[in-house]
This record gives structure tokens, sequence and C-alpha cells, in this order.
């Protein structure tokens, strides 16, 4: 998206908490320009798919509920794809719209076979219900509806889900100035791509325009590959697990410096490469690479959006 690539680098131009490494990004771009990572969609087998209209409800919901695991050290998204999975496998009207404006917290713990209350639950379901309700409205209950009339367009379908589903709206006030990441819009265009191997229901003409997803994984392997540079303060506060609030200038500078830096990687191993890298493959080569690496730390923000 356009205005989350030209936001992040205003952030990335007047940031102080977080800063892009150069000399690192060259040093990646250069190990990687002649072997660009190839990392499967759904390489852990966890996903629904019946490359089906079945498949694009699965998606939006599995994208609606898809942030803040770290809470419950138990959980990752795993438990959450694969819940939705059984969910969707044993009753395919599970995600009707109907249903899901109606799910109760029990109801949810059990789709994720979860013993216990979830992190910001209470979160989760009303962005279901919000989900289910605006579906039923606008698209005929149907996620597929939604996905058709974008025109094969990435970038419109997430602006069409801004504008319909307020709990996608990820975008924050930096400085004054308005800053729009949409983890959770573009991570869903992502994954239709990606499961729908480019056909189809993922038949998209501008996939290239998608960022990375600013999640909490991605800046901590940045920050390890020598990308991203963290002042003393805020190394000092990631390493004692210490909460970053939401909207604070340390969690913008963290997640927009991310996506900057990748797209500037993208450039370079695209000129070094000669031909074009996609920011949706570096995104899941990147975050793969975080998920196996289990001392790694990540920054704690309490999120809707990520
Ligand atoms: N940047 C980026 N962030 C991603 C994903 C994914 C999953 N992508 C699926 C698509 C194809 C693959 O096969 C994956 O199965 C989740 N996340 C974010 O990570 C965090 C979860 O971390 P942990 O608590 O450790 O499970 C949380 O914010 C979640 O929203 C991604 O691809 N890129």
């Amino acid at each position: 998206m356009e205005e989350v690539r030209s936001t992040a680098a205003w952030v990335a131009t007047h940031s102080s908490h977080v800063t892009v490494d150069f000399s690192g990004i060259e040093k990646v771009a250069e190990t990687m320009k002649n072997s660009i990572p190839k990392v499967e969609w759904d390489f852990e087998g966890i996903h629904y798919f019946d490359n089906g209209p079945l498949t694009v409800q699965y998606l939006l919901v599995l994208d609606t509920l898809n942030f803040c695991f770290w809470p419950d050290e138990e959980m990752s998204y795993d438990h959450l794809a694969s819940g939705l999975k059984v969910t969707l496998e044993s009753d395919k009207f599970a995600f009707d719209a109907d249903r899901l404006q109606k799910y109760t917290g029990p109801q949810l713990r059990k789709m994720l076979n979860w013993p216990r209350p979830l992190p910001l639950e209470d979160e989760r379901l009303r962005l279901l219900h919000e989900v289910g309700f605006e579906l039923e409205k606008s698209f005929d209950g149907k996620a597929s509806k939604l996905v058709e009339s974008c025109d094969k367009s990435a970038a419109k379908l997430v602006a069409l889900i801004a504008r319909h589903f307020p709990g996608f709206r990820d975008h924050t006030v930096y400085k004054g100035h308005q800053i729009f990441l949409y983890k959770r819009a573009q991570i869903f265009a992502a994954d239709l791509w990606g499961a729908f191997k480019g056909q189809g229901y993922g038949d998209f003409e501008d996939i290239s325009s998608i960022t990375i997803f600013a999640d909490y994984i991605v800046p901590a392997v940045l920050l390890q590959l020598g990308v991203l540079r963290y002042s003393s303060s805020l190394a000092n506060i990631i390493k004692k697990n210490t909460e970053i609030v939401s909207g604070s200038e340390e969690e913008v500078e963290l997640r927009a410096c991310s996506v900057y830096a990748v797209e500037k990687m993208k450039e370079l191993i695209s000129k070094k490469a000669g031909k074009q890298v996609l920011s949706v493959e570096l995104d899941l080569w990147l975050w793969a690479f975080g998920i196996q690496c289990p001392s790694l730390q990540h920054h704690r923000t309490l999120s809707i959006y990520y």
C-alpha cells in the first residue's frame, strides 16, 4: 500500500529510538542476491484450504483474530490457524456471518481448544461480531464477495477492508503525522495470494504494492540481522519484557522502521539480483526465521492490530 510505504518512510526519517542501518541492509542484500528465500505459504500445514469461497471466509476470520498472542506464553499463531481449521472442517457453517455475530468467550475458547481466557478475549469477540455484522450488511455474508469487488487489486482490497471494518484500521499519529500500517488488512491480501498461489481469489495484479506486515516478530529479526538499531533505553525495555504502550513513539518506530527497512532491502536485492523481489516473500522468510529462534526477544505491546 502506497500510504503504508510513504508514511513508514516519514517515521524512519524522523525516528530516534529505532534507526535503520543501511550497512546492515547492504550486507543482507549481498547474501540474498543469488538465493532469494522462498518459504512456502502454510509451510506448517496448519491452514484450512478447499480452493473455494469457504477458504476466503476462513482467512478473513483468521486475520480478524490474528494478533497479540504473547500475553499467554503458551499461545502462538499456529493455535489460532489450526483451531479455526478444525472448527471449519467439523462444521462448514461455523463462520457464516450470522454465526460470527453471536460467538461467546467459551465458544471461541472451544474453537481454539484453549483451556483459559484468550489474551484480549473481549476484543477478539467484538472484532468477530463486527466482521459478521458488516459481511451480512454489505457483502451478502460472504468474504468471497468482498474479494470479488476489488478488481484483482490488493491495494483496493486493503482500502475496502479499512473502509468497512474499523477493527482493521491500523493507523496512528506520530509527531503530528498520520501513519498507516494496516498490518491485518495487508496480511489478509497476502494470505489469499499465498493460499491460492496467485490464482482465483488470490489473483492480484499489484501484489508488489503490499509491504511487510508490521507485527512483533519481524522487528526483532531485523535487529538481530543488524538492519535495525535500538537506543539503549529501548533495548533495555525490551530486555526486561516491559510493556511498550500502543501508539508510543517507540512502538510506531519499531513497526514503521521495519516496513521501511524491508522496502529498502527489497529494492537493493531486486537491483543486485536483476529481478523483482516481493515484500510478501521477504516477510515470510523473515517471520519464519523469527519464530524458529526461541531466544528471540520481541517488544510487548497490547494491540488489536498485530
Ligand atoms: N510479519 C508477519 N507476521 C505474522 C505472520 C503470521 C503467519 N503467517 C502465515 C502465512 C503463511 C505462513 O505459513 C504463516 O502460517 C503471523 N504473524 C504475526 O506474528 C505474531 C505471532 O507470533 P507468535 O506469537 O510467535 O505466534 C502475531 O503478531 C501475528 O499476527 C506472517 O506471515 N508475517
